[in-house]
């Protein structure tokens, strides 16, 4: 089956062509692209038209055909409605875009990649797999916020977190790694990347996360302010900020970019390099944060047996871990500077032999999970859609 991975991030969309049902040893993944982007790029039709051009010579190229077996979409709020992966139909598309209000960076550019779909390859059927699946499991007590019971009904109000599909796959990644069943393992995992969060692991399921009710909450992000008091929001507004200044400030001016006037942190690294102070004091409060959040969270998963950094910033930035580490040296782990630099791809370890207990960096590969949901489900519904045979008659297939 031939399936398109569609995942809109709050700084990119990235897109991948995979093969499913094919063993370890053919490569699965046929195009692997990136398009960084301001958020609502994804919006623009012209922006859409020019990425699905591209996916479209490339099926043509790889495989000679005029169109996906299937689409998959990453879809970062499913609100109560969805907690498992559904097909799209005009009712989803109707529910997710509902959402919208709730992940704001989000849910609108995965409702306009599905309409665009449907318009280029209208008999292909298309998937929807959610961030906030994965959360179900998060027991009452760590979801509800304290608020009057009558409110919370009223409005939905609770903690339901993301990075769902990275935490997941990454938990598998890891049990692997260790060798142990995922519904026995125990991690802290930290998904850094332009948004950011981290999960109590328990037993291979979430316990807790970091972000909460929306993609706001917890760690310091790109653009996203995480935690604060909530007293701030109604003064700002007392003091003559309208609602939406004030919900425009919190998600896409503040963290690293209102602290030092970046959300890359590649330019945050490069200047806390050159000894810029607002770079410092922001990759300091990033590593702070995330640092006791991990170390609550170690409490959470009943003594954690892993600690996992995947993400943009979790898999790639050598110095941020190495922050991050120095703060948990009460927990009894210890960074290896060379593993830590290792350019070695895959999942790695960082930490030393004699730390409490590993400390890996990992590819987050959201894709490959949705990959694979998508082709559960429309075989689920059509199993005719498997076809071997013509996986093996690609005779134009490069490897990329
Ligand atoms: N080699 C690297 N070193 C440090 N940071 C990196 C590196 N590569 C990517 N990043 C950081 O990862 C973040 C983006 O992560 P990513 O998971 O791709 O974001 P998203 O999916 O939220 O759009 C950016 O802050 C970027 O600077
Ligand atoms: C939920 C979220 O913030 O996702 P991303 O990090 O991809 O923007
Ligand atoms: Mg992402």
């Amino acid at each position: 089956m031939l399936i398109l991975v569609l995942n809109p991030g709050s700084s990119s969309l990235k897109f991948q062509l995979r093969r499913s049902g094919i063993s370890e040893a053919v490569p699965g993944v046929l195009l692997d692209r990136v398009v960084e982007g301001k958020q609502g790029d994804a919006l623009d039709p012209g922006f859409l038209g020019d990425v699905y051009d591209t996916i479209d010579a490339a099926i043509w190229d790889f495989t000679g055909r005029t169109r996906p077996d299937a689409i998959g979409h990453r879809v970062v709020h499913g609100g109560d409605r969805f907690s498992s992966p559904v097909r799209v139909t005009p009712d989803v598309m109707g529910a997710i875009e509902e959402l919208e209000e709730l992940a704001p960076l989000h849910n609108a550019a995965s409702v306009a990649c599905m309409r665009a779909a449907t318009e280029r390859w209208p008999d292909t059927p298309q998937v929807a797999v959610f961030d906030t699946a994965f959360h179900r499991t998060i027991p009452e007590y760590a979801s509800r916020y304290a608020l009057p019971e009558d409110l919370v009904t009223r409005h939905g109000i609770r903690r339901y977190g993301f990075h769902g599909i990275s935490v997941e796959m990454a938990s598998r990644d890891t049990a692997a790694f260790l060798g142990v069943p995922v519904d026995s393992l125990n991690a802290v995992v930290a998904h850094l990347g332009n948004g950011a969060s981290v999960t109590a692991v328990k037993n291979g399921r979430s316990a807790d996360t970091s972000m909460g009710m929306t993609p706001l909450e917890g760690l310091v992000m790109g653009t996203r302010s995480g935690d604060l008091d909530p007293s701030i929001v109604t003064l700002l507004q007392r003091h003559g900020l309208s609602l939406d200044e004030v919900d425009e400030l919190l998600n896409h001016r503040a963290g690293l970019l209102g602290l030092a006037g970046s959300a890359d942190m590649r330019a945050i690294q490069d200047a806390v390099q050159s000894g810029d102070p607002r770079a410092i004091l922001a990759s300091d409060m990033a590593a702070y944060r995330l640092a006791k959040y991990i170390a609550a969270y170690s409490m959470v998963v009943g003594g954690a047996g892993a600690l996992v950094f995947t993400g943009g910033i979790g898999e790639h930035s050598s110095p941020f871990r190495s922050r991050v580490m120095s703060l948990l040296r009460p927990l009894g782990l210890f960074i290896d500077e060379d593993r830590n630099h290792s350019a070695a791809a895959g999942a790695r370890l960082i930490s030393t032999d004699g730390s409490a207990f590993p400390v890996l960096a990992l590819p987050s590969d959201e894709e490959r999970a949705i990959a694979e949901a998508t082709a559960a489900v429309v075989l689920s519904q059509d199993p005719a859609n498997q076809s071997p045979d013509e996986i093996e008659a690609w005779p134009r297939a490069k490897r990329p």
